[in-house]
């Protein structure tokens, strides 16, 4: 009997384009069928943050051309975002697990996440969403209202809201699913952000971290391991330099005297590392891992990856 996990996978998961992606997700669909082979239970979350940046940028710039064409709210574009991956990706994992005379339906859920409108998130953006930008392009993106950030030495990028995620509004319909012993794709892109005002769930712009966003879909469906899927087979100290050095396992206290010594990079690696402890935390026996697509299998069978543990 496998484990039932959440899978959060990183933006080497899905490539930057329609055809990088379309590519992208096939390799991807064969690490996660080789979980499910395996007798794990899965549920999938993605990231979106250069397609959601894609499809903003095109309707901004069409309706400059066509005055007919409205303006698209950031939180639609999630919306978007989260078909549009989805589509590919619970295509390509269903045919994969066909190849392998698996029956199973996938399914992805258009998932709303609860914010908080009063989170300080709003008031300091730093999500980067869309392509990397030169000095020029960035300046230019400046004049026309973007918030752009210099993005670790990689180039210049436009940087939204993320405010934490607080509730999964279609929980009950993801642990269903689960529980039929079918494959669920949720919390795309950290979830499309709303408040709430009565029963009316309003969309708000922002871009919600999908770490931290599948850490609490982990919790809520009573995960086992909450695994999150990225470019490196495991996490570095002294990351980049000579020194490095790539870490099998760390406990709580341990994670928090490497996140004091600033070992993990904000916006790439540390939300990581923060989702992960806070799953690790959350009930006794729940474990998380940072490793690579390729090595998921290998990392569940506790052969490499970054084991995260309470104690
Ligand atoms: N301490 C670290 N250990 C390992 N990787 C790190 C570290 N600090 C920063 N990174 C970088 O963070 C990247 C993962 O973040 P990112 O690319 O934003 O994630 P995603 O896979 O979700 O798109 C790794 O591929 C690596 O280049
Ligand atoms: N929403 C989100 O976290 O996307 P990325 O993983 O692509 O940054």
């Amino acid at each position: 009997m496998g484990n039932r996990v959440v899978l959060a996978l990183g933006g080497n998961a899905l490539g930057d384009d329609l055809a990088s992606q379309m590519e992208a997700v096939k390799q991807t669909s064969k690490a996660i069928a080789d979980l499910i082979e395996a007798g794990n239970e899965v549920v999938i979350a993605h990231g979106n943050g250069p397609q959601v940046g894609m499809i903003n940028n095109a309707f901004t710039e069409y309706g400059k051309i066509d005055p007919k064409y409205p303006y698209m709210p950031l939180s639609m574009c999630v919306a978007m975002s989260q078909a549009y991956i989805g589509y590919d990706l619970q295509n390509a994992l269903r045919e994969e697990l066909r190849n392998r005379g698996i029956k199973k339906t996938v399914t992805s859920v258009i998932t709303q996440v609860v914010v908080d409108e009063k989170d300080p998130a709003f008031q300091n953006p730093t999500k980067p969403i869309g392509p990397f930008m030169n000095e020029v392009e960035a300046e230019e993106a400046t004049k026309r209202g973007m918030v752009v950030k210099e993005d670790s030495g990689r180039g210049y990028r436009r940087v939204v809201a993320s405010p934490k995620p607080v509730r999964i509004v279609e929980i009950d319909t993801i642990k269903a699913i689960l529980d039929a012993g079918q494959v669920v794709i949720a919390c795309g892109g950290g979830g499309i952000p709303v408040v709430e005002e009565g029963n009316h769930l309003r969309g708000v712009g922002a871009v919600i971290d999908k770490d931290f966003a599948s850490c609490v879909m982990a919790k809520q469906v009573d995960a086992d391991n909450f695994i999150v899927l990225t470019a490196v087979e495991k996490v570095a100290i002294k990351f980049g330099t000579p020194e490095q050095e790539w870490l099998s396992s760390m406990n709580i206290e341990e994670a928090n005297v490497h996140i004091g010594n600033n070992e993990f990079a904000p916006g790439s690696m540390l939300p990581k590392v923060e989702a992960a402890m806070e799953f690790a935390e959350s009930k006794e026996g729940r474990k998380s891992l940072i490793t690579s697509l390729e090595k998921a299998q290998e990392g569940l069978e506790g052969k490499t990856g970054t084991w995260i543990t309470a104690k």
